[in-house]
């Protein structure tokens, strides 16, 4: 395995793929490469069938095993919004600054010990065939008052990780890798590698 297609547009993903398997010697490549890819709908209502539906639609259309990323953010006071809506918590432009405002208002006045939140990431590697495999991933903290960091994407501005005492945006590209959700299901996705590739198991 030389090379492995992401199937998403979101470049801070793109980034954070790039660092994990470069160094297991994969070359990725992801839809930014590609031109005219239309948006997967994610009809879905939860990580699994979002990641699932991504996956075999690229891989389909591609004819090529494709790995997709349905991620999000959970947080506990609010009910586990904005979960599988993250991407457009405050509509459909996607903006990373609007959704950010919008869970800090609704969290207005509440304790810290009760701003507790995960990120969750579900991955979904689709071959041509139509095998599908997926594996999940978990990283537990706290929703801040205001935003701090300039690092990563989306939520993590305002994503407190006790272990290292910063927010996710305060955090290297190789501080998040060791800690996040997406890192963790990656590996998930590793461990089980050879089992997916096996001779006689490969299309
Ligand atoms: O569907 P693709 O093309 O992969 O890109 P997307 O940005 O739409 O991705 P999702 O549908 O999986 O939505 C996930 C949203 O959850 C948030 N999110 C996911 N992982 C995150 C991370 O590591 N740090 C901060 N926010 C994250 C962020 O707002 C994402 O836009
Ligand atoms: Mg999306």
């Amino acid at each position: 395995m030389k090379r492995m297609i992401i199937a998403t547009k979101n470049k801070g993903k793109v980034a954070e793929f790039q660092q994990l398997l470069t160094k297991k010697g994969i070359e990725v490549l992801s839809l930014l490469d590609y031109n005219d890819i239309p948006d997967v709908e994610e009809t879905g209502t939860t990580f699994a069938e979002n990641a699932i539906l991504k996956a075999t639609t690229i891989a389909n259309m591609l004819h090529e095993t494709v790995i997709a990323d349905d991620s999000g953010l959970i947080v506990d006071a609010l009910d586990g919004e904005p979960g599988v809506y993250s991407a457009r918590y405050a509509g459909e432009g996607k903006n990373d600054q609007a959704n950010i405002e919008k869970v800090l208002v609704k969290l207005q006045g509440v304790p810290f010990e009760q701003r507790t939140a995960r990120f969750h990431c579900t991955l979904a590697i689709a071959k041509p065939n139509g095998d599908v495999t997926t594996v999940d991933g978990v990283c537990e903290g706290y929703i801040t008052e205001k935003t701090i960091g300039e690092n990563g994407f989306g939520y993590d501005p305002i994503f407190f990780v006790p272990e290292k005492q910063r927010t996710m945006a305060q955090l290297t590209k190789e501080e998040k890798n060791e800690i996040s959700h997406r890192a963790k299901a990656l590996q998930h996705l590793l461990h089980i590698w050879d089992k997916l590739f096996e001779k006689g198991n490969e299309s």
